[in-house]
């Protein structure tokens, strides 16, 4: 875990972070816009538990999703489960092979207290395209996520403004798109509609697009973005960086590895 520092001092939040650790099958994850390379399952536990350690140095407190061993995306945990405020709306993916991964994402958000929801066929929509901010729940609609699961949502967003992104040449929205601390957008303008978005600045690598939001000045960044990091770091922010190449080789991101539930319970 490394840290590049910027002005801002990092305020500890609270909340629960949720985590699926990586299963036997991992190394079989679906690809779809990277070639195939092997996984080294050893390496991806190691990185997995650096990546929660740095949620727990931030101040979040830790819960593990129960094993989905079956399922060899079932460490991308995001995309199972949105939470927004008091609500969990368990996902239906796009992808077949993953609807088999909700069980244990059901049983941690009751054991939250969450109240539950879930997407219904014929919709479709994995965590991984849904990006919150603020009062503004952006919908990437694409592979994984169609218009219905989009309308769905949106109903169950109750009030908030739900704006559909519609993607291109990406897996997720999250995947070429992140929100800071303040608000701001940051991504790869080529991969979505950037009519329907604010100012979306520009980052000058792929996984510059991916931001964990740590806290409220505190980011978390993957080692395969420095230059991404180093600017941030000049704006103020502060930025944790874990290394996560065996996830990144199935087209993971520092998001997809946690669901992030801050502290109003
Ligand atoms: C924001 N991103 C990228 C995610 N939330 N999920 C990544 C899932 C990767 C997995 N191999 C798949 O293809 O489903």
């Amino acid at each position: 875990m490394g840290e590049w520092s910027g002005r801002r001092a990092g305020r500890l939040e609270t909340g629960t972070a949720l985590v699926r650790a990586p299963g036997p099958r991992l190394a079989d994850g679906i690809v779809t816009h990277v070639e195939r390379r092997p996984v080294d399952t050893g390496l991806a536990a190691r990185q997995h538990g650096a990546y929660v350690d740095a949620l727990r140095a931030a101040g979040w407190r830790v819960r593990a999703v129960a094993p989905a061993d079956r399922c060899p995306d079932a460490v991308f945990v995001e995309d199972a489960l949105v939470v927004a405020g008091d609500t969990a709306v368990l996902c239906r993916s796009g992808a077949l092979g993953r609807r088999a991964e909700l069980e244990g994402a059901e049983r941690a958000a009751l054991d939250l207290g969450l109240r539950l929801s879930r997407i219904k066929e014929p919709g479709t929509l994995d965590g991984g395209d849904v990006l919150q901010v603020g009062d503004t729940v952006y919908v990437g609609r694409g592979a994984r996520t169609n218009e219905e699961g989009v309308c769905q949502l949106a109903h169950l967003m109750g009030g908030r403004r739900v704006v559909p992104v519609a993607t291109d040449g990406t897996l997720h929205l999250k995947s070429v798109m992140a929100a800071l601390p303040d608000g701001s957008l940051i991504g790869l303008p080529q991969h979505v509609d950037t009519s329907v978005l604010p100012c979306l600045r520009v980052v000058p690598e792929p996984s510059g697009a991916h931001v964990v939001r740590l806290g409220p000045e505190h980011l978390l960044m993957a080692a395969s973005a420095p230059r991404t990091a180093e600017l941030l770091a000049a704006d103020g922010w502060r930025v944790t960086v874990v290394d996560i190449s065996e996830f990144e080789a199935l087209e993971g991101c520092v998001t997809c590895l946690s669901v992030l539930v801050p502290g109003i319970l």
